[in-house]
């Protein structure tokens, strides 16, 4: 915290020397940069924290522009009538930028370009309008002829507001990258689909973060209105937008101050250089071509290894750890039923009227030849996979129309066949994430407090001496080997305390004394919590330690229910195993 508050007063502190070191003239053209900057951050926030590229982000810019200099124009140079009006134009465009994004991520994996097509799109539109409406625009000659905020002069009194806005801005920035929210899109960008498992909605989380972006562009647009007098169609066009996304990325999309380094140092060199250095756009899109191949860190992640390299970044000091709050996913009830299921994917039969009920507390396994469609019916109870036919319930409740996401309120997580994890992400915040899964509420994102919680499965995991987390939790989950990786995804999957667990193979690619330890977890949380697991399995000496029931599927049916021994004993099974496969 206090290393946030030393740098955000010397941002302060060093550009309020701008005027007195450079005269108000240097001040004017650094407040316009700084201004293009704070855009430029809003579109770092979503590129670097999101992991999706608006490429059309001079929309709100431009909006917040033009709708400032309509309002100023309509109230005259009243203070706080025009604060709140700009206040709420950023708002509105959050909204507008919330309700695009929600659109087009809903029910769709990934950030690809889709999205930032559609932006491109959004912002060419903008611009058009902007140009051929110049009744209510100012057309291609640009809306002017209002007084700036509060009668302040361009060249003196607006600097140090347009200074309060990027300090504001790059102080909100670096707040949230400390708190659950910018865990979140952390987890978000290093592993979307955990995330999901975990129960945050990926395009909720998307639109927030689209909706910040947006909201910081409008109120760098509505101070760009009075600092140049006029807005002009080129406030909402293309090109700025894709300045916005080249300023990011070379000043460094991943830090709230790398877009505003990007912006001031290329805007500034390039008014000073434009016209006397030939080819000098050509130059500038050659570092942006080796910003992206080679360093897609840009200059803040130089900076950065250059003070850690020099020692001089500080160790944050962990907080002991706070008991969480209830999870949701704990009070869920009811057994889980499958019932005339019915999948096809790519043309493919998978499940073909699968009917299986579970029991509501114990451990079943599942077991059946190589593609008989057992993570497929996980996929079906987890929504990854759309049933075409038939009905999986949960007590009283239908599963069907729900969303992934949604799975871990009604009491059910899951452990993926090959373990995801959130590489990118030390083992301490993997498992931050899973504390802050099914029990955050309300506020909880941007309060500092729920990043110290604790919940009861992890806490027993970690105390195991056997298990092999608590010594490492400062290393990079990526770097982990199979074993312990499985052990993270498991206390992920465990800590929100689920009534259903379902574990995928928890046992591949792990020595024996693993497996054992494996076994004995799902045993212990079993009779701890008195919840139901679902383990597909291969290997028959685990299933014959763990099996409380055994189903065996074959060609996306339940072929056989029972304890293995009677299983074992079924004709029909073993005919299909004695058909060659395992
Ligand atoms: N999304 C999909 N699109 C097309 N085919 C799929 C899809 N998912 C699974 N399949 C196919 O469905 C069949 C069943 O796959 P599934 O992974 O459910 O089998 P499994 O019983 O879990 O097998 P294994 O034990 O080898 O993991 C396989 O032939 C697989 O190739």
């Amino acid at each position: 915290m206090g290393s946030i508050v030393t740098v955000n007063l010397a941002l302060a502190a060093g550009l309020l020397l701008v005027p007195w070191l450079g005269g108000d003239f240097l001040a004017w053209q650094i407040g316009l940069f700084l201004l293009y900057g704070v855009a430029a951050q809003g579109v770092g926030f979503a590129w670097g924290r999101g992991g999706f590229l608006p490429l059309g982000n001079a929309l709100f810019f431009g909006l917040g522009a033009y709708g400032a200099a309509a309002v100023l124009k309509a109230t005259e140079g009243a203070l706080w009538v025009n604060l709140a009006a700009m206040a709420l134009i950023a708002l509105l465009c959050a909204a507008l930028a919330f309700g695009i994004a929600l659109l087009l991520f809903r029910g769709r994996m990934g950030s690809g370009p889709g999205f930032s097509l559609v932006t491109l799109a959004l912002v060419l539109i903008a611009a058009q309008i902007a140009e051929t409406t110049p009744a209510l625009t100012g057309g291609f000659n640009g809306f002017s002829g209002y007084p700036p905020l509060a009668g302040l002069d361009p060249f003196g009194g607006l600097y140090p507001v347009i200074v309060a806005l990027v300090v504001a801005v790059t102080l909100s920035l670096t707040l949230i990258e400390r708190l659950p929210a910018g865990l979140i899109l952390r987890g978000l960008v290093a592993q979307e689909e955990r995330l999901e498992l975990l129960g945050f909605a990926p395009h909720r989380v998307k639109a927030w973060a689209f909706a910040g972006s947006a909201g910081i562009g409008a109120l760098a647009g509505s101070l760009y209105a009075s600092h140049q007098g006029i807005v002009t169609p080129q406030a909402i066009g293309f090109m700025l937008s894709a300045e916005l996304v080249i300023w990011a990325a070379v000043g460094g999309r991943f830090s709230p101050l790398g877009p505003l380094l990007g912006a001031v140092a290329i805007g500034w060199a390039s008014s000073a250089l434009r016209d006397t250095v030939a080819w000098w756009e050509v130059g500038v899109a050659a570092v942006f071509l080796l910003v992206v191949l080679l360093q897609p860190g840009g200059a803040m992640d130089l900076i950065h290894r250059g003070i850690a390299r020099l020692g001089l970044t500080r160790r944050r000091r962990d907080a002991p750890p706070l008991p969480a709050p209830p999870s949701r996913a704990a009070a869920a009830r009811g057994p889980l039923r499958l019932c005339d299921v019915g999948l096809s994917a790519g043309g493919i039969r998978i499940l073909d009227r699968l009917s299986l009920a579970l029991p509501e507390a114990g451990i079943l396994c599942v077991i059946g030849p190589n593609g008989a469609g057992k993570t497929t019916m996980l996929n079906a109870v987890t929504a990854r996979l759309p049933v075409q036919s038939g009905q999986i319930t949960l007590g009283a409740v239908s599963l069907g129309g729900k969303a992934t996401w949604q799975m871990l309120d009604h009491g059910i997580a899951r452990k993926m066949q090959i373990p995801t994890v959130f590489g990118a992400l030390t083992l301490r915040e993997n498992l931050q994430l899973a504390a802050l899964a099914g029990r955050m509420r309300g506020l909880d994102a941007l309060r500092p407090s729920p990043l110290r919680w604790q919940t009861p499965p992890v806490a027993r995991l970690l105390a195991d001496p056997e298990v092999p987390l608590a010594a490492g939790l400062d290393k990079d989950a990526g770097h982990l080997p199979q074993g312990h990786r499985q052990f993270l995804e498991l206390a992920m999957t465990l800590s929100p305390e689920p009534r259903l667990v379902m574990l995928d193979e928890p046992a591949a690619g792990m020595s024996p004394a693993e497996t054992q330890l494996m076994v004995r977890l799902a045993r212990d949380y079993q009779q701890q919590t008195g919840a139901a697991i679902v383990v597909i399995e291969h290997d028959m000496h685990l299933v014959d330690a763990l099996a409380d029931e055994v189903a065996v599927l074959h060609q996306g049916r339940t072929l056989a229910t029972g304890s293995l021994a009677e299983v074992r004993r079924d004709p029909l099974v073993a005919a299909v195993y004695a058909g060659g496969h395992k």
